[in-house]
């Protein structure tokens, strides 16, 4: 069956990609990326300067997932803007995550990939780990106020990366939030920030940032992100594209995102933990499904979630 999927405009030959945050900050992972069967090539969420991130233990993988507190390691915006044009030989959808600490660093990072060869930018409104900064898609007026400041440029299609929402008032807010700005797609769902994992036997948090507070990724939140999917897809206009991300390892959990509306799938823990094998195995495992459920096209089973 086809799993080629459009995205914002995008062509993506197919439905699964990679997710911003694991094994994407150097341009060798990048490369490694282009020559996998990931659908994109999605960069590290990056800043104005470089940054070296929290203190280690930071990443735990757990027995369904991971919890980290990884605090936004990364090269530095000009440095992905600098290895852009060495990614395109791929010649699959090239797409910067960009995280400012503040809305005026996300204002000249957007401003400066306007004419880069990134053919989507993920602005990220849900880093849970930078000790002392909020979510900013917790804080609804500075949501709003981002989206006014970084959709001036018009150009480059622009979506945004969404924590974790669990109030039906949420999921209307920020989609009416949204829909007031020229937005192409979101990313849902970011990691469950603030979760805490103990270890009975050192009696201590597993990871040292932040008391051991970290970002609760993996299977433990698939079904937190298939409601997140779901609800947008319900509120926003079809105009608006959702990426679908928490907790996919398989194809049946992708194919749970494309019931749910997804109209492609971002995969994170799965692949730190398995590397770029799991693209392919994962798409061979969704083709399976659809050729199965005799579906000829993904578009024919996205958002047929089935009421009882
Ligand atoms: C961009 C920082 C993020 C990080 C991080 O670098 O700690 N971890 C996440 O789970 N989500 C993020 O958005």
């Amino acid at each position: 069956p086809n799993l080629s999927s459009t995205v914002a405009e995008v062509n993506f030959a197919s439905y699964i990609l990679n997710a911003s945050g694991p094994r994407c900050t150097t341009e060798a992972e990048l490369h490694n990326l282009g020559q996998s069967e990931s659908a994109a090539i999605m960069t590290k969420s990056c800043t104005l300067l470089a940054r070296e991130g929290n203190p280690e233990p930071r990443y735990k993988a757990l027995p369904q997932g991971s919890i980290q507190s990884m605090g936004l390691p990364n090269l530095g915006y000009k440095a992905y803007l600098d290895m852009l044009p060495r990614l395109t030989q791929y010649n699959k959808p090239l797409i910067v995550s960009i995280s400012g600490l503040s809305i005026n660093d996300n204002v000249e990072m957007v401003s400066a990939f306007q004419k880069s060869a990134a053919d989507l930018l993920e602005v990220n409104f849900s880093c849970p780990n930078v000790p002392g900064k909020p979510q900013l898609g917790y804080d609804f007026e500075q949501t709003d106020k981002a989206l006014a400041a970084i959709t001036k440029f018009g150009d480059k299609p622009l979506g945004i990366k969404l924590p974790a929402y669990f109030d039906f008032n949420h999921f209307e807010t920020v989609a009416n939030i949204l829909k007031k700005y020229p937005v192409k797609f979101i990313s849902s769902i970011n990691s469950i920030g603030n979760t805490l994992v103990i270890d009975p036997e050192t009696e201590s948090p597993v990871i040292k940032p932040k008391a051991g507070f970290g970002g609760l990724c993996g299977s433990y939140i698939k079904p937190i992100g298939l409601a997140n999917v779901n609800a947008f897809r319900q509120l926003l206009p079809k105009e608006i594209s959702i990426f679908g991300v928490g907790g996919i390892y398989s194809g049946s959990d992708a194919f749970e995102y494309l019931l749910a509306g997804a109209d492609a799938v971002q995969v994170a823990t799965c692949y730190q933990e398995q590397g770029t094998e799991c693209f392919s195995r994962i798409s061979n495992e969704l083709s399976q499904i659809l050729s199965r459920k005799n579906y000829q096209d993904i578009n024919d089973a996205k958002g047929a979630l089935k009421l009882l």
